[in-house]
This record gives C-alpha cells, structure tokens and sequence, in this order.
C-alpha cells in the first residue's frame, strides 16, 4: 500500500517536471514569437524624452521592482529622477534599486509596502519623505491576477484582486494626494490599468472588475483634483510579456500565438514601449493632458470589437466569389 503511494506521488512529480519544463524555459528569457507583418511596427526601445526630462525630480512607483514598474523606473532613473520604488518583496525591490542605480547613476530607493494596507502605506509615505520629500510623479502599477473560471473563485480569491489592485490604488492615491494637498504640491499620477478594464473580461473577473474601478477612480479624480495641482491618466496596456502577467494568465503558453494574431500589428508589446509612454504622460511635456486613458495594445481591442474583423481571414478567391454572389442578389 504504502509502495504503491510513494510510486503515484513519483509519478505525480515526474509529470508535474514534464509539464512544467518547457513554462520554465518560457520565462527564462522571455521570448515571443510575432508575426511577418510586426516588421513594419519595430519596437523603438531608445528612450525618446530628452535628457534631464526628471532631474530634481522624485518618482514613486508601486510595483516598480519586476516586469513593467521594473522598466518604468529604468527609463524615469535614466532620465534624471530619484526614484522610489514599493511592494512586498524587499529582497526583489532592493535587487532591482541597486541595478538600477548602478546603470543610470542615479538613487533608486526601495520601500516595503503592501498596498492592501493603508497603515503600511503611511509609513511608507513617511518612510519617503524622510528619504526624498513627497514625489512628483506618482504611478500606481501594483496589481494581482489569475485567469479562474468564475464558479471557482473563493470570496478571498475575489478579496485578494480587489485588494490590491483598486484598494492598494485608492489607499496610495488618498494617502499621496492628501499630503500633497497639504503641502500645496503639484503632482502626476499614473494609472496602468489594462484594455478590458473598458470591455470586462470572463476568467479574470475580479481583475476587470477592479481595473474599472481603478479607471472611474482616475477620471473622478482627474475632474476634483485639477485645483491642487494634480494630473490624472490613465495607460491600459494590452499583453506585453513579463513573467508576473504570463505566469498568471497563459501559465501553459498555449494562448500566445492566438493573441498574437489578432493583435493587428502582429506582436506583443515591449515592456520599454510602455516605459516610454508613462515617461511622458508623467512629464512636463503632458502638462495638459489629465483625464486620459490611453489605450496601448497595438490594436488589439479594436480588433477583437468588431464585428467583421474575421473577415482578415477570407483570401482573394473567396472575396470574387461572394462579390459575384452578393452582386446577383437582385431585390430584397
Ligand atoms: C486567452 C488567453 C489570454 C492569455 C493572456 C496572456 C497574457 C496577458 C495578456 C493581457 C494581460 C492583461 C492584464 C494583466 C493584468 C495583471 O494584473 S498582470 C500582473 C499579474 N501579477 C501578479 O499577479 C503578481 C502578484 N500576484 C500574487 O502575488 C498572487 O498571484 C496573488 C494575486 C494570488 C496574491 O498572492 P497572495 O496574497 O499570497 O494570495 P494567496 O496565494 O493567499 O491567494 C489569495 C486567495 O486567492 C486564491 N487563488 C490564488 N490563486 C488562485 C488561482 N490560480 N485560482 C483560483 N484561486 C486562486 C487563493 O486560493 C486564496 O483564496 P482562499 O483563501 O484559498 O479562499
Ligand atoms: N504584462 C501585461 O501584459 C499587462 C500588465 N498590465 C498591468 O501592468 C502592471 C504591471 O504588471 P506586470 O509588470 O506585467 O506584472 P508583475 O507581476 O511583474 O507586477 C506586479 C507588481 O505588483 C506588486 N504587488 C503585487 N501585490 C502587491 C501588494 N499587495 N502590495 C504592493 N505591491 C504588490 C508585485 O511585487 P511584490 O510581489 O513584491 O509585491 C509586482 O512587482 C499591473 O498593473 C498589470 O495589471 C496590464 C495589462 C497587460
């Protein structure tokens, strides 16, 4: 009996190596494939603001030790900001501030914070004053996900996503915008959010539910706070492959390819991409812009809207042979 428990559990094992193989050679370089056509939409990942665009400058950007927060804080550092980045995971933040630092030359600090926790948010904001003064740029890129078909979720499940995503953003936003409010400081606050945050989405519904949230938090904000002196926008990205995002949302790979065609511009976008356009939106350069929601997918919303968009897949044949029969249709 006790034999034949060890060998199904040797098993199990094996199977479980197998299977996970080839998600581990996935995400040791993070590579995708792409289309023919993505040749006419190269990816420019230069930074594209001028030099010093942040000097004496200070960013605070939740998340910002991995994936796109990790790029965001890359590009900002680089151009003249002290950054301060936060999350949970300090030995990661701390990783990713010293690296940081060390490529562009200019202070990355890290600061433990959960953002469900709006005490551990205050200590941090204090933590920060202490370090840099109150921020100028303020981007909340936090979030938490996983694809789960909806009978299955737990209310914890729910409670996690809502927790971090639109609670850790109204508790860091209130807690910002509150001190600089009484310190009579002007401010950009950026959201990423992501495209179904407009449309909802099955399988990650309390991703999308919170997302909006996050999105109706950002307008309401951008039309209330104008008069202190802050900017509100919005970026929802579409896929652009990080190990946090994928891991969670396409854990076998099996989806990728799928997206990627219909992803019009045929690829998936580049974490340096989005890092060049929250550099501007969170610049001087963007002082007009408040209330926007940019959405930055290569199209792929669009392409998932409309009605007639599988007609991409009718070929040249077809099309004469249903212009011939849509011509001879004679009356109604
Ligand atoms: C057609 C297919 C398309 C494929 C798409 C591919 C690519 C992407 C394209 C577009 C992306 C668009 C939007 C992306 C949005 C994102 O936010 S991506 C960023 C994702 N990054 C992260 O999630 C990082 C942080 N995440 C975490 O730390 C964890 O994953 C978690 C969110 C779960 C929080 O961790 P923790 O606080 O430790 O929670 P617990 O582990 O205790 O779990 C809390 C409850 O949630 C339940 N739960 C956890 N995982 C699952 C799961 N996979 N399924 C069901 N339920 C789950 C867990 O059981 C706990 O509940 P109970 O206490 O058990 O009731
Ligand atoms: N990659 C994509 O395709 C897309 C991503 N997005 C959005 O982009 C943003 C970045 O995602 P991405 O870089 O891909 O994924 P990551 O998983 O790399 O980023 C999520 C970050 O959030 C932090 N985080 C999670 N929970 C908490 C918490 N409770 N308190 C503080 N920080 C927390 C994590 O750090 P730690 O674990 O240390 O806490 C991590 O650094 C997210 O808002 C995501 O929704 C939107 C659309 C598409």
């Amino acid at each position: 009996m006790a034999a034949a428990t060890i060998r199904s559990q040797t098993e199990f094992v094996r199977a479980g190596r197998k299977l996970l193989q080839p998600w581990f050679h996935r995400f040791a370089g993070l590579q995708s494939c792409s289309a023919p056509h993505s040749q006419f939409f190269a990816p420019s990942e230069g930074i594209m603001l001028p030099a010093g665009s942040f000097n004496n400058r200070v960013a605070f950007i939740t998340g910002g030790g991995t994936g796109l927060g990790r790029a965001m804080t890359t590009v900002l550092s680089q151009l003249g900001a002290q950054c301060v980045i936060a999350s949970r995971k300090l030995d990661i933040l701390q990783q990713t501030a010293n690296e940081i630092s060390r490529q562009t030359g200019n202070k990355v600090h890290a600061i433990q914070c959960d953002v469900r926790d709006p005490q551990a948010i205050s200590h941090c904001v204090d933590q920060m004053v202490a370090l840099t003064g109150l921020p100028d740029v303020i981007i909340n890129n936090a979030a938490g996900n996983f694809i789960c078909p909806s009978e299955r979720l737990s209310p914890n499940g729910w409670k996690s996503i809502i927790d971090i995503v639109l609670n850790g953003t109204a508790f860091t936003t209130l807690e910002l915008g509150k001190r600089l409010i009484q310190n009579q400081k002007g401010a950009s606050f950026l959201a990423i959010t992501t495209i179904y945050a407009e449309s909802g989405s099955g399988f990650v519904v309390p991703s999308a539910s919170a997302k909006a949230g996050v999105d109706a938090l950002y307008k309401s904000l951008a039309a209330e706070w104008g008069r202190y002196g802050h900017r509100f926008n919005i970026i929802q990205p579409g896929p652009i492959k990080t190990k946090g995002a994928f891991s969670r949302l396409d854990p076998t790979g099996t989806f990728e390819k799928a997206m990627i065609d219909r992803i019009p511009t045929g690829r998936l976008g580049k974490p340096a991409e989005l890092a060049n356009l929250a550099a501007y939106l969170s610049s001087d350069y963007a002082s007009w812009i408040s209330g926007a929601v940019i959405r930055f997918d290569g199209g792929e919303f669009v392409s998932m809207a409309g009605e007639f968009n599988e007609l991409r897949r009718v070929t040249q044949d077809q099309w004469k042979m249903m212009e011939t029969m849509i011509r001879s249709t004679k009356g109604s």
